[in-house]
């Protein structure tokens, strides 16, 4: 498989895309394309790699996709990859709700890069996790969950976008995928 030199990001989060384009920064041009892939339900790690799968067959060609799941302890991983419908039927202050009857307040933000070559290749998986505590809400709301996260005291909404892009889960994907993407240089060149 040849290196990529380009990666087509395919989600339909800008600002997943935005966190992406600033982290990476100018190693690998970050294209884009805004296509609803359907998701399956499973494991964080089955729906992000069907989720590529999916993506490679619409645009027919290499595609790089991201699922996000934030895994509540007290329920055992719970919501998981369904925050997205979690978040959008209770809000910030349902999700911290679910949480008042149990002790642990702990959770684990999860975000999973699939890198799909092309119709019919097997997904590769970089895997990032930040553990923090969900809390009522602090910060401006401007992006999912950010505001009921913390992490060492201030929630991913109170930190400026520089500090959340070198502690999240998604930076620490992504520096597995940029480690991924130089190894695969070297053994071209
Ligand atoms: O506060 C947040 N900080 C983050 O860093 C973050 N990353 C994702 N999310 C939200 O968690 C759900 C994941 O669902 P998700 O992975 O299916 O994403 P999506 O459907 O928005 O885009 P995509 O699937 O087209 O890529 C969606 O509600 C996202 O808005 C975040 N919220
Ligand atoms: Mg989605």
């Amino acid at each position: 498989m040849s290196f990529p030199k380009k990666l087509n990001f395919i989600t339909g989060n800008r600002n997943k895309l935005a966190e992406v384009r600033a982290i990476i920064g100018n190693g690998v041009e970050i294209e884009s394309q805004a296509i609803d892939v359907p998701e399956i339900q499973g494991t964080s790690e089955e729906i992000a790699k069907e989720k590529s799968r999916r993506a490679a067959e619409a645009i027919g060609g290499p595609v790089l996709t991201e699922d996000t799941a934030l895994e509540f302890h007290a329920l055992r991983g719970l919501p998981g990859p369904y925050i997205k419908h979690f978040l959008e039927a209770l809000g910030h202050e349902g999700l911290n709700k679910m949480l008042d009857s149990f002790d642990d307040r702990t959770a684990e933000a999860v975000c999973t890069f699939a890198f799909c070559s092309g119709p019919g290749a097997e997904p590769i998986l970089f895997q990032g996790r930040t553990e923090g505590v969900i809390v009522r809400a602090r910060g401006p709301a401007k992006f999912g969950w950010d505001p009921i996260f913390e992490y060492q005291g201030k929630t991913y909404a109170e930190m400026d976008k520089e500090e959340k892009n070198r502690i999240s889960h998604r930076y620490k994907a992504l520096v597995k995928l940029q480690s991924w993407l130089a190894e695969e240089h070297e053994r071209e060149v």
